[in-house]
């Protein structure tokens, strides 16, 4: 099998090493693609990697019938439609470490460049001007610098400016006090930040609650002659209020790296003498260019392996550790999901999966995704996958609940998925015995000892003689052969159950001739 993988925007040569090492994966490099274009090729691929400027819009992603999997080689996903990825089932992949560095070097380089007015001065002597008078800057020793996001590249800025004696303050939703101590840095509101310092920077992501945040209202707050930088993204700063704040002298100085509408060369911000800017070069270096490609490959050439991705935006991230205690379970989990879905013709109201024993005590939610995946898989087939197997179950209205509980029920972990709809519940258990494999133990309220593999009969019916002998007669007639068989019984000549496992898949006919035997009330076939 070859996988189609269309890089759309310039990539390191170097970065995409495992994609040209890697077995099946064909690529076609096209950048600068205008958005018709983009629409018109990507139905053919089943990857898009991208960086910041090609827009991935639920247009394209619905123009993309193939596609798996979208790798954007750095950080920001604002380009990427994620909601429209997410319910579609592409896994959307980011390259998060890869450019912080440079990012925050970058940040220090405006910094340090707004405050001594360099690129200003530079632009002078290249006039052949030999002006010394019109360029005084300011120090940044003892000046505050306040940071707003304190993430991965806020961090490395605070820890830098620290470096320049500068006082730093900051604020980010998960900064706690013992944090900023630890840092050896001052905290406190967006509000704090605007009144305290001398300098802003910005390090958020763009994000609903962030557009616009630097607005009219939040200038007004800020110290007059107050200097910003901007190298996070265009947006979170409202550039007509900025430009106001910098006629109006309120703010002394502006660099900026991003901007609302890139391409940015025609803007009135650009006129201005207190503005430096750099058209979105914060993670053009050769190291950050190499690593974030390198990064986002892999987990390209590890997805199409079968294997996970390290850094998926739309699903939550797990650690190595956790995803080693939990994987084993991946494939169990799934089956007990289809073999629920077998279980009953009605609509499904209620899923709920409940984890006993040590798995109760990891992030299972990758085991409830897969589950609910076989859940629906009876219906949807390959449209559900473990990226939009939640959402398609909201979208049916089925309400999805984990429970955890550290007792395990007589096993190490036990796995208990269950169905609810108008009239019933059915649920089903499982676990991994060691060295043994994967094992249904229990169905409803029967306990059994089933591999969950190959073709399955589950039949009710009465706890009578002649019964399992009936069963048995009848599929000796029809030429299948019966593997194993489990049987068991709630009370002496009431309800009882047997669990097959047979060579060949069944017919709907079997099944309807299966069902009219005496003394047989149901017969399901599950295919696992
Ligand atoms: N200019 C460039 O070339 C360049 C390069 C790399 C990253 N970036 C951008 O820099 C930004 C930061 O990247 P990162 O890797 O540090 O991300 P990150 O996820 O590590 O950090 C972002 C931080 O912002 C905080 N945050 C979210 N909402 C906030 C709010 N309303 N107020 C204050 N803080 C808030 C988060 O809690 C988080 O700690 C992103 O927008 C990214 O796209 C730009
Ligand atoms: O979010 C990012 O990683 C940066 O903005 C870098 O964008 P780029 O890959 O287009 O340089």
């Amino acid at each position: 099998m070859t996988y189609h993988i269309l890089i759309a925007d310039p990539l390191s040569e170097e970065g995409i090493y495992p994609l040209r090492q890697a077995d099946g994966l064909e690529i076609t490099i096209a950048t600068d693609l205008s958005k018709e274009d983009l629409l018109e090729r990507i139905k053919g691929f089943d990857a898009l990697l991208v960086r910041s400027q090609t827009q991935v819009t639920r247009e394209v992603i619905e123009a993309a019938s193939n596609l798996k999997i979208i790798g954007r080689a750095g950080v920001g996903v604002d380009n990427i439609d994620l909601d429209a990825a997410t319910e579609h089932g592409i896994i959307v992949v980011n390259a998060p470490d890869g450019n912080t560095n440079s990012a925050a070097e970058h940040t220090i380089a405006m910094l340090t460049a707004l405050a001594r007015k360099i690129p200003q001065a530079f632009n002078s002597l290249k006039n052949g001007e030999w002006d010394r008078k019109s360029f005084i800057g300011v120090e940044l020793k003892n000046k505050t610098l306040g940071v707003i996001g304190l993430g991965r590249i806020g961090a490395e800025v605070a820890a830098r400016a620290k470096g320049q004696r500068m006082n730093v303050i900051a604020y980010d939703p998960f900064l706690t006090e013992e944090k900023a101590q630890k840092m050896g840095i001052g905290f406190g509101t967006v509000g704090d930040v605007l009144k305290a310092a001398d300098f802003i920077t910005i390090h958020t992501p763009l994000l609903k609650e962030t557009r616009h945040l630097i607005n009219e209202e939040a200038f007004a707050k800020m110290k007059d002659g107050v200097q910003i930088i901007n190298c996070a993204r265009g947006g979170i700063i409202d550039e007509d209020a900025l430009y106001g704040a910098i006629v109006s002298g309120k703010v002394a100085g502006a660099a900026l790296d991003v901007f609302e509408m890139e391409p940015f060369v025609d803007h009135p911000l650009l006129t201005l003498p207190e503005v430096i800017a750099t058209p979105h070069l914060g993670a053009s270096t050769v190291e950050a260019q190499e690593s974030v490609a390198v990064d986002v490959s892999q987990d390209v050439v590890n997805f199409f392996k079968g294997e996970a991705v390290r850094n998926p935006v739309n699903l939550p991230s797990v650690s190595k550790e956790v995803m080693a205690k939990i994987a084993p379970f991946f494939d169990l989990a799934e089956k007990l999901g289809i073999f629920l879905s077998r279980m009953t013709d009605e609509a499904i109201e209620e899923v709920n999966i409940k984890y006993a024993g040590e798995l109760a005590n990891y992030d299972v939610r990758a085991l409830t995704r897969n589950t609910v995946k076989g859940i629906l898989k009876r219906n949807l087939g390959n449209h559900v996958n473990d990226v939009n197997a939640k959402f398609l179950a909201e979208r049916f209205d089925i309400k999805v609940n984990e429970h955890k509980t550290t007792t395990g029920k007589g096993f190490l972990h036990l796995i208990t998925a269950e169905i609810v709809t108008a009239k019933f519940t059915h649920r089903v258990a499982g676990t991994l015995l060691n060295g043994l494999g994967a094992r249904i133990v229990k169905v409803d309220d029967y306990v059994v000892d089933v591999v969950p593999e190959g073709h399955l009969l589950f039949i009710k019916h009465k706890d009578q003689p002649g019964a399992i002998g009936r069963v048995g007669t009848l599929l000796a007639q029809k030429d299948i052969n019966i593997a194993t068989m489990q049987v068991g019984r709630s009370t002496v000549g009431g309800d009882a159950i047997m669990m097959l496992t047979i060579d060949n898949r069944v017919e709907q006919t079997e099944i309807e001739d299966l069902t009219e035997l005496e003394d047989i009330y149901e017969v399901k076939a599950i295919d696992l």
